[in-house]
């Protein structure tokens, strides 16, 4: 076979184009296939609007509190088109990172189709042959529709729709209590919509529960409505929905509202352009592979959302890093996940990464201490007037698993912990480090020494130094 290319990627979203400008930086002929807008789910429906969206509410949620710290603000006014045009500022601000320009500029062969992987080696797009040693399938996810009678008949949105709207919404109810619904709950109500929030069990199902509560009740004084069910049918018409609704308890509830958003999960794209028929093997939501990200067809690698695993930006960018890496060198390069973070943007943000305290008892039973700091004893959080939430570490003896934390800004805590899981530092090393006084980090030294706090005040290195003082009074 005669190969027009190196490497084929397919989807130019965080998976896609690292993939792409990854291979193509060490000088190897790539072509990025993305059928729709560069730059995928998290610039255009995902990450890049629905964080703009909550800075938008944080500036509304700030002023309603009219005096605070002896300072009084206006009470704010809120122009939902001056929001929704925020928002795509936002975007229209960001997308030159993504664009074909910027990827051309690279060497990457960039070309604007639907791709349809036709051959081990080979890709078809618009009519184009295109054939490469490797193909990189990095095709993204849509959002999962659950199985809820009635559902095609009204009008919903999911994130695909949900950051066009000009009007607010005056009641949205959210199918979903996950990720996208927490974030997107506290955001619209900040903005001033009615919002109801129906989930069955615990919100935020993959967080530490000590730290959804604390978010939890934050956002039930801020007047979110939480109903702990399943939503089995709806039924209205636009600007008047109701959700039926069987609750945990046994009853049942119907919930009205303007507007309905579904946000049960994701559903990857892993159909429909040929891999199927050429017998790539599927998991239980998307694309089977391997730790180095190769399917069961191993020239065809499938990065990110597509495949079964965890869904999130710096994941498709790390596994995009990987697989060029991987092509580049020759070199099996394998994923690695014990430090992976993840954050949830309400106020206070949920920050979590390694293993939940849950997890951990799971896996290392009587084994695991779990030491924790509040953020009440934090000096630069009460100067603020900011101190709810906490931080968790999570430990095996002194060897961290995983940390939680909740509170504001808790996601600029994760790093040294990303680093100490791995081994590329300790708790006695950040537990003894110089922390600018005073900020929020000194609450991961004060978490980090919790955990050497017995053995560095125990009765061996005590009585280590009343030897040295008794020696210092006998030679002075
Ligand atoms: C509302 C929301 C908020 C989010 N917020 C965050 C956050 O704050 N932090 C975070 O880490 N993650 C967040 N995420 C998750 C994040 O957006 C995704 O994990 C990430 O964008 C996935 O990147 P990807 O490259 O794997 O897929 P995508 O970005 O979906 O890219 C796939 C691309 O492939 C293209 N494509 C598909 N099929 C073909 C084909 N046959 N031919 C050519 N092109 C094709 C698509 O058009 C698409 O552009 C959020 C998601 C949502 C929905
Ligand atoms: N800050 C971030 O990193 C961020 C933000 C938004 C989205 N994301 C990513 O986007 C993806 C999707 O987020 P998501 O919130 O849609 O999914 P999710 O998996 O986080 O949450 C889905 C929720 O829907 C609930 N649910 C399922 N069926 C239901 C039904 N019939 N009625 C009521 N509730 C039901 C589940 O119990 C769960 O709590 C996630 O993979 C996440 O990683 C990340």
């Amino acid at each position: 076979m005669k190969f027009t290319h190196d490497v084929i990627v397919i989807g130019g979203g965080a998976a896609g184009l690292t993939a792409a400008g990854g291979t193509a930086l060490f000088g190897l002929k790539a072509a990025l296939i993305e059928g729709h807008k560069m730059g995928g789910e998290c610039l255009n429906n995902g990450c890049v609007p629905s964080k703009a969206l909550i800075t938008a509410a944080k500036r509304a949620a700030e002023a309603r509190v009219a005096t605070r710290h002896g300072v009084t603000l206006a009470e704010p006014q809120v122009d939902w088109k001056g929001v929704h045009a925020h928002v795509h500022a936002a975007i229209a601000h960001i997308e030159h990172h993504d664009s074909a320009e910027t990827f051309e500029a690279m060497g990457v062969e960039v070309i604007k189709g639907w791709a349809r992987v036709t051959g081990k080696h080979s890709v078809e797009v618009d009519g184009r042959q295109l054939h490469a040693p490797r193909i990189v399938v990095a095709t993204g996810s849509k959002p999962a529709v659950p199985p809820v009678e009635g559902l095609d008949a009204v009008p919903y949105l999911t994130n695909e729709n949900l950051f066009d709207l000009t009007e607010r919404p005056d009641h949205l109810v959210i199918i979903g209590g996950g990720v996208i619904g927490m974030e997107m709950a506290q955001a619209h109500r900040r903005l001033g919509s009615e919002v109801t929030v129906v989930n069955p069990g615990p919100l935020m199902g993959r967080d530490d529960p000590d730290s959804v509560a604390v978010v939890q009740q934050v956002m039930e004084e801020e007047g979110v409505r939480f109903v702990f069910g399943k939503v089995h049918r709806v039924e209205g018409a636009a600007g008047a929905i109701t959700a039926h609704v069987e609750l945990d308890d046994g009853g049942s509830e119907a919930v009205s509202g303007s507007h309905l958003l579904v946000a049960v999960g994701r559903k990857a794209n892993c159909t429909g352009f040929g891999l199927e028929d050429l017998g790539v093997a599927m998991g239980r939501n998307g694309i089977e592979t391997d730790k180095r990200r190769r399917t069961s067809v191993k020239s065809i690698y499938a990065i990110g959302d597509c495949r079964d695993g965890p869904r999130l930006t710096h994941v498709s960018g790390y596994e995009g890093s990987n697989v060029a890496l991987e092509i580049v060198t020759g070199l099996p390069t394998k994923v690695d996940y014990r430090a992976l973070p993840w954050v949830t943007f309400t106020e206070p943000e949920v920050a979590q990464i390694g293993l939940t305290e849950k997890e951990a008892r799971k896996a290392h039973g009587e084994k695991v201490v779990v030491v924790r700091q509040e953020f009440s004893e934090n000096e630069r959080a009460t100067a603020e007037d900011s101190t709810k939430g906490h931080m968790k570490l999570v430990l095996k003896g002194k060897k961290v698993l995983g940390v939680s934390v909740v509170g504001k800004n808790a996601g600029e805590l994760l790093l040294p912990f990303s680093q100490i899981i791995t081994g590329k530092a300790s708790t006695f090393a950040l537990g003894s480090a110089i922390i600018s006084y005073p900020t929020r980090s000194e609450i991961s030294k004060a978490a980090a020494f919790a955990a050497w706090e017995p053995t560095v005040f125990g009765s061996l290195p005590k009585k280590y130094a009343a030897f040295v003082a008794k020696l210092r009074r006998m030679m002075n």
